[in-house]
């Protein structure tokens, strides 16, 4: 099994409603967004799946967030913009591209900062 990862980064607005403290006002995170996905064989060139074809798919996804409010989008203009819904919405716009490319996708993984982190991984 061969588990690949890409990494990419998009900036982007936010404020949790609800939240005591800080981050109920309105501040700004540059993002990073790691995919990771499974390779059960190689290709003729020896890769699971080619980095760069999975990095454009994930930065397909990042560009609706990148110099946004996030609290703006859909589906944050009704839930928070928190990294756990962050990462679950990537995941779920990016398993149907993901699958096509005849990999699967394990989880997506979101920095709001370089100390904290959320993985998205169903079972
Ligand atoms: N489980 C989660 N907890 C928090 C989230 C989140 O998405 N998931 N988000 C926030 C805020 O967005 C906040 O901006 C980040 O909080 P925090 O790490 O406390 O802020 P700093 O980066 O400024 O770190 P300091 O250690 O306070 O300097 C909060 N929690
Ligand atoms: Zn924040």
């Amino acid at each position: 099994m061969y588990y690949l990862s890409v990494k990419k980064h998009f900036e982007a607005a936010h404020f949790l409603r609800g939240y005591k403290g800080k981050c109920e006002n309105l501040h700004g995170h540059r993002y990073e967004v790691a995919l990771k996905v499974r390779a059960n064989e190689l290709d003729e060139c020896g890769m699971g799946a080619d980095f760069k074809v999975l990095k454009t798919s994930l930065g397909e996804v990042l560009q609706s967030y990148d110099h946004t409010c996030l609290n703006d989008l859909t589906p944050f203009d009704n839930q928070n913009p928190s990294a756990e819904n962050i990462s679950r919405d990537i995941y779920d716009k990016l398993k149907p591209v993901i699958s096509r490319m005849g990999v699967e996708l394990r989880g997506v993984e979101v920095w709001e900062s370089p100390d904290s982190s959320v993985l998205y991984q169903p079972d």
